[in-house]
């Protein structure tokens, strides 16, 4: 990979990844036999890095250790320093400098995430580079502020503090990268990814720029084999840093979907990470033959996917919480216990998941062939409950003509797979005692399936009580009021049994990572520019 020269320019380096949310395949994604439907969101994560100028050089000597000061600034006590010492032609160690931020609770914080994601980047870029050519690049240090959108964290008591109702309306007036008011450790997450995100982002713009990868990595879009082998080595890198951080090799499908997209994504082998996953390991081991696109063990899949035009995803944040590592622990458990019947089960729901994304990619391609069936289709079942949309025996008459009923066929079985889906997914929790979709979820997933124009829902990912999807017709030009998503928002805000708030986010049609400009985003100057040192 031809090496990019790093960009010591005065320019901040600003790289942003997606949230996201597995709408099939959850458990199942674990295993390369099957694979999980991933959606990547609109909602991001944002990493901006600037080099600490001559101007501004670091409290200690001019000549002294470089430094890399983090800061998140929708956090308590959220800033942490690191000192950089070069061991060697290709070592390096990064160190955090325990400091009293002055904080409530008077001690500094730790940040495992952030530290890894430092630690193991620059190790990296000292094994594709040299250290000497490193130094140069880091100069006196790295100023690095990283932001999710608001999104990833609940806003319920900044929307209850301003007086306004947990609506998507009162979600946009709300301050981009709002202040949580909290310390990381005591703030609600969502469910989006924010780890995912964060690494993905934070070691994306560590590689480009140190010049590990060119800068033109993130411009390439598509999936694996269209990607750059700098898009390969950030994905590669961020599984990695992401695994030892969680402490854990999940399927890796956030960080694929962080870096790649919205696609089917398919794992690689754990076993490649192997070598690696000791926190305590050395300095210089050797991470570069390991992380390389070049090796063949990185054997994950990614297919691109996009939900179909004219339809919106639609997530909600349910006050109630999961714990997803024990959730997977005796699911699998119970698999490992009852190996036939949970084959089975198994196998039944990934032919049902492998059908949606189908059904879904095929009403894309019904769009592209037939567009104005298409059109018409959607207008008019976003107007009728799904039970409904076959209903009217004239459904070809007025003009309608056999490709209009083939879309709405379509939703229909997108509609009945998703319930399938839904059925086997409870199923899996009953038999494994797991509340995958316990009642409570169970009873709000059928009140908004049954809503006029919802095409179908669920509970993402390990499922439990904190969140729910849905995918809702969203025809242009409709009135706000006659749109399924308006209808959704108020069965929400009115749903009693369950504090369900919604999120803003929708399905990103970037793909992954990429770069930003800092003026391009709202809000992103004025908060990097609030903290400077
Ligand atoms: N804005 C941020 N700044 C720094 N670190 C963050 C930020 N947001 C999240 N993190 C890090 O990510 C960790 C959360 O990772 P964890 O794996 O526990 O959750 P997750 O599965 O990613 O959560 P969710 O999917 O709900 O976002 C936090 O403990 C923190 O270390
Ligand atoms: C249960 C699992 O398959 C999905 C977890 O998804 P989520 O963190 O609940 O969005 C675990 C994994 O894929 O790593």
């Amino acid at each position: 990979m031809a090496m990019a020269s790093s960009s010591s320019s005065l320019e901040p380096t600003v790289v942003s990844s997606p949230g996201k949310a597995l709408v099939a395949g959850g458990y199942l994604v674990l295993e390369p036999a099957y694979s999980g439907l991933v959606v990547s969101t609109t909602s991001r994560f944002y990493t901006v890095i600037d080099s600490i100028s001559d101007s501004d050089p670091p409290p200690s000597a001019p000549d002294g250790p470089i430094q890399i000061r983090v800061r998140s600034p929708q956090f308590l006590d959220a800033t942490w320093l690191y000192f950089v010492e070069f061991d060697g032609p290709d070592a390096v160690r990064v160190e955090q400098v325990l400091q009293n931020t002055g904080s409530a609770s008077g001690s500094a914080t730790t940040n495992k995430f952030v530290h890894l994601a430092l630690q193991r980047t620059l190790a990296l870029a000292t094994q594709r580079r040299s250290a000497g050519t490193l130094q140069n690049s880091l100069g006196h240090g790295l100023d690095i502020t990283i932001v999710g959108d608001n999104d990833f964290y609940s806003q319920r008591a900044q929307l209850a503090e301003q007086k306004l109702a947990p609506t998507l309306d009162s979600l946009e007036k709300l301050p981009a990268f709002n202040k949580t008011g909290v310390r990381l450790a005591d703030v609600h997450k969502t469910g989006l990814g924010s780890s995912a995100a964060l690494i993905t982002s934070l070691v994306s713009g560590l590689l480009l720029h140190l010049g590990v990868i060119p800068a033109d990595s993130f411009l390439t879009e598509g999936g694996t084999e269209a990607a750059s082998e700098g898009r390969k080595l950030a994905h590669n890198l961020s599984q990695y840093v992401h695994c030892l951080a969680q402490g854990k090799v999940g399927s890796g499908f956030d960080v694929s979907a962080a870096v790649f997209g919205s696609q089917l994504y398919t794992r690689f082998d754990p076993a490649v990470l192997a070598p690696l996953m000791s926190e305590s390991a050395p300095p210089n081991t050797p991470l570069d033959a390991i992380l390389s696109p070049s090796n063949k063990a990185w054997n994950y899949r990614v297919e691109p996917f996009k939900l179909p035009p004219q339809t919106r995803l639609m997530l909600a944040d349910v006050d109630a919480g999961s714990d997803t590592p024990s959730l997977v622990s005796k699911v699998l458990k119970w698999r490992k216990e009852n190996p036939a019947e949970a084959d089975a089960l198994w196998t039944a729901i990934d032919a049902l998941n492998m059908r949606l994304s189908r059904v879904l990619s095929g009403l894309t391609e019904r769009e592209q062939s037939t567009p104005t069936p298409y059109r018409k289709a959607v207008k008019y079942i976003s107007t009728i409950q799904g039970v409904q949309w076959l209903a009217n025996p004239n459904i070809t008459a007025n003009g309608n003509h056999a490709e209009f009923k083939a879309v709405i066929e379509a939703f229909v079985e997108a509609r009945q797979i998703s319930e399938d889906i839904r059925d086997n997914m409870r199923k899996m929790g009953e038999l494994s005692g797991v509340p995958i979709e316990p009642p409570e979820q169970t009873a709000l997933l059928d009140a908004c399936v049954g809503i006029a124009g919802v095409i179908g829902g669920g509970v993402p990912g390990a499922g439990g009580y904190d969140a729910i999807w849905l995918l809702v017709c969203d025809p242009p030009n409709c009135p706000p009021a006659e749109l399924p998503s308006t209808r959704v928002e108020h069965v929400w805000s009115t749903y009693k049994g369950l504090d369900v708030s919604p999120l803003l986010a929708a399905e990103s049609v970037a793909k992954g990572v990429h770069v930003e400009r800092l003026e391009d985003v709202k809000g992103l100057g004025e908060v990097v520019r609030a903290h400077a040192p």
